[in-house]
């Protein structure tokens, strides 16, 4: 149900003249929740957030904040925070005033404004560095100060572009679980835009699955994976197969798809290689019948490693694929 700070993009088209990167979206984000912008580069996520935020004027359809029209409103006047890939901070300013920054251009009174910056920071344990240039911090700390700077005008809607892309990837593992914790103590919504599926999968309550300018999917993680509704959803995700059946095309999960000595009448594939991970075998197969091994149509079946070393396979052996009705899932065209 609706409810007073829900985010609703309405018929959201954005055209720059030689290319269309939305294309007439239509999304209800609820209060609260945590919403990935999940898609390949150039699929028009970006564009997405920068209308969202007022960063850019889009070309026809509406925004709504909290029943509130918020689409021609300026960045500062609409309830909404960004923070930049960059994090952008402000190298000459102190921690403190760059948290404080905003207040101050508002012309919130010096101590209101520091006694919010230090609640800001205590809540990113960044507060002992408040006397400290950005460059004196890492990537992960700068982060955490950009985060309490975003906040200090008590946004509805936090709005994140590509908030972990700068950091390595153990850091990035770590300011993920920040991530969900903060939006878990801070109950605003956020909206974090990424190409990563892993990152979406990890973080959103909704993933909405973007492509060419249109939305393929939105639902919860568990939902676009375990039913993605199209063929690009599907591999986007990734961990599918596609498979053509006389019923049309559908996804099976790599983990779903059980492999068989094959009977007489039987489609047949060929072992292509395995690749042993430890817990899980990653058989990979491609169809018998192709004529070139590039070309050739491939999946792949994850074994647990006990399933797979009671019968182990190689290259070249000849089985045939098998799944569950209920695990098949028919993907729109
Ligand atoms: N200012 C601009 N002027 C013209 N075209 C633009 C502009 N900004 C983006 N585009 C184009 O719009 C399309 C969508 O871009 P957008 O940045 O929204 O995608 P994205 O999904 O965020 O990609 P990435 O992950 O690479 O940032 C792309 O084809 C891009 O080239």
């Amino acid at each position: 149900m609706s409810t007073r700070t829900d985010l609703e993009l309405i018929d959201l088209v954005k055209d720059y003249g030689q290319s269309l990167a939305v294309a007439g979206i239509n999304l209800k984000i609820a209060a609260g929740s945590y919403c990935c912008l999940l898609g390949p580069s150039g699929c028009g996520k970006t564009s997405t957030l920068r209308m969202i935020a007022g960063h850019e004027e889009p070309t026809e359809g509406q925004i709504a904040l909290g029943g509130r029209e918020i689409t021609h409103l300026s960045p500062a006047a609409r309830g909404t925070a960004m923070m930049f890939q960059s994090y952008a901070l402000f190298p000459h300013l102190t921690v403190l005033e760059n948290v404080a920054f905003s207040a101050r251009m508002k012309g919130v009174a010096r101590a209101e404004r520091e006694a919010r910056a230090h609640e800001l920071l205590q809540l990113v344990a960044m507060d002992p560095y408040a006397a400290r240039l950005p460059a004196a911090l890492s990537g992960g700390q700068q982060q955490r100060v950009a985060l309490a700077r975003a906040l200090m005008m008590r946004p509805k809607v936090l709005l994140l572009d590509e908030p972990l892309s700068a950091l390595d990837p153990f850091l990035r593992v770590k300011m993920r679980a920040e991530l969900k914790r903060w939006h878990q103590s801070l109950g605003m919504s956020f909206v974090h835009v990424t190409h990563s599926q892993e990152e979406a999968m990890a973080l959103a309550d909704l993933v909405v699955v973007m492509n060419h300018g249109r939305i393929e999917q939105a639902g919860s993680a568990r939902e676009v994976f375990e039913r993605p509704r199209t063929e690009f959803v599907a591999r986007f995700i990734g961990a599918h197969n596609i498979i053509d059946t006389p019923a049309g095309k559908v996804a099976v999960r790599c983990d779903r798809l059980n492999l068989v000595e094959p009977d007489a009448g039987e489609t047949v594939v060929t072992v292509a290689a395995v690749e042993y991970q430890g817990a899980q075998v990653q058989v990979h197969l491609m169809a018998e019948s192709a004529a070139d091994a590039e070309d050739a149509e491939r999946w792949t079946a994850t074994l647990s490693d006990a399933s797979f070393h009671a019968a182990p396979m190689a290259p070249g052996h000849r089985v045939a694929m098998r799944w569950w009705a209920a695990d098949a899932h028919a993907l729109a065209a």
